[in-house]
């Protein structure tokens, strides 16, 4: 595996050091993971936009008092779920805004009127909710959680997320994209991944790139995942997220990284990181399908024939047979996978509840590779 030392000097290689890269990352992919490349068919549920942070990068939140600051109501969670159950996903992913009742008036009120306390207490209900009434996988993305958010979360879940975005304290500063974020201080998300490590939850985990960060701090970034990893053995998949610019955000007019940029930052992630952690690159947010497979990458993420990216709207998902397509084009095969890993799930009582068990074992056998 790629030290700190080798990769910080990789700031400036050239394209030709960058293509060296590329194709040794390419190969250590093949050898872990063959010719597959997979991609998660799921719903995407925005449980609530309101938040207590407001990141430099983000539209996904709202503050109160906007026309569309809200929390989804269980009828109108349901409504997703269903219609995607119904068009064969399998992965239901709750991303939301962290803990606007911490902040916000409204947000309590809201939640009162729902009958919960805290936005994680909703959504463990929404979760249950999914469970009782559907065969589909929660997958939490709900940023920094606390012990007891982890411990509620578990037994209704199939798998946790929470991006690191990056360890660099600097991007606290004012005017820097994690100004005035609580959820985004480095050591709680350590923190969370830590826990997450604990109570043996499989979890996703990633870094966006390109929000202020230098070199050195992606790469300190990769290296902390990874230690976390060999720590407790639970980080299932990491998603190199390159930032999209987008009107009416601090970052309105930041540059965007450059393809070559995200690129080496997906070689040298596979190269760090132990090569049985999936790596994942969304296919929406810059389409370079093949440059992306031939710089390591093994997963696409959670794609939906129904739900649009809610958190780059303007980025429409590719029709997965088009996704389908593309891969093949590159010589790999497209399969479908669940929001858990196999070496996870596999180990059932170390990795899931009982509950969570049973529902993986029966929608196994529905899982449709398109390559049967
Ligand atoms: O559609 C999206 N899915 C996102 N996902 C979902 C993920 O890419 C896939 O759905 C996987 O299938 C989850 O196992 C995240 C999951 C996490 O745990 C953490 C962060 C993300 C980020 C995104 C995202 O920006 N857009
Ligand atoms: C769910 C994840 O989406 C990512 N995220 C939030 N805003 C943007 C953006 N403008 N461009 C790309 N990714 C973004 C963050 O990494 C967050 O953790
Ligand atoms: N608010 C969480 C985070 O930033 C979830 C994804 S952004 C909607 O990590
Ligand atoms: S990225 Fe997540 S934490 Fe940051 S403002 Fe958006 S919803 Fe909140």
């Amino acid at each position: 595996m790629m030290s700190a030392e080798q990769a910080y000097p990789l700031a400036t290689a050239d394209s030709d050091e960058i293509l060296a890269l590329r194709q040794q990352a390419s190969a250590l992919r093949d050898l872990h993971w063959g010719d597959v490349v997979t991609y998660s068919r799921k719903v995407f549920v925005p449980l609530t936009n309101m938040c207590r942070d407001t990141c430099g990068y983000c539209t996904f939140v709202k503050p109160p008092g906007s026309p569309d600051a809200h929390i989804m109501s269980p009828e109108e969670v349901m409504a997703v779920v269903k219609e995607g159950e119904r068009l064969g996903c399998k992965e239901v992913l709750f991303s939301l805004g962290e803990k606007p009742e911490k902040k916000y008036p409204e947000a309590r009120a809201r939640l009162a009127e729902l009958g919960y306390d805290t936005m994680v207490d909703y959504l463990r209900a929404m979760c249950q909710l999914v469970i009782d009434n559907t065969s589909m996988l929660p997958h939490v993305n709900a940023g920094t959680l606390s012990e007891e958010d982890v411990l509620k979360l578990r037994p209704v879940s199939a798998s946790m997320g929470m991006m690191l975005e990056n360890v660099s304290r600097r991007l606290m500063e004012k005017g820097q994209a994690h100004y005035a974020c609580p959820d985004k201080v480095p050591v709680q998300r350590l923190r969370t991944l830590e826990l997450a490590g604990k109570y043996n939850v499989p979890f996703t985990t990633g870094i966006l790139i390109g929000i202020g960060e230098t070199w050195q701090e992606r790469v300190d970034s990769l290296i902390a995942i990874n230690e976390m990893h060999q720590r407790y053995g639970h980080i299932q998949e990491v998603i190199v997220q390159n930032f999209r610019a987008k009107p009416g955000t601090a970052m309105a007019d930041a540059p965007e990284p450059e393809l070559e940029d995200m690129l080496l930052t997906l070689a040298v992630a596979r190269l760090i990181l132990d090569p049985t952690i999936s790596l994942q690159a969304p296919p929406n947010l810059q389409e370079h399908y093949k440059d992306y497979i031939f710089s390591g990458i093994n997963d696409w993420g959670g794609v939906s024939p129904l739900t649009i990216d809610h958190i780059n709207p303007e980025r429409a998902w590719p029709k997965i047979q088009s996704l389908e397509f593309k891969t093949s084009e590159c010589g790999y095969r497209l399969q479908e996978r669940l929001a858990i890993y196999p070496q996870y799930q596999n180990l059932p009582e170390k990795y899931l509840s009982a509950e969570m068990s049973l529902r993986l074992d029966a929608l196994e056998s529905q899982r449709t590779p398109l390559y049967a």
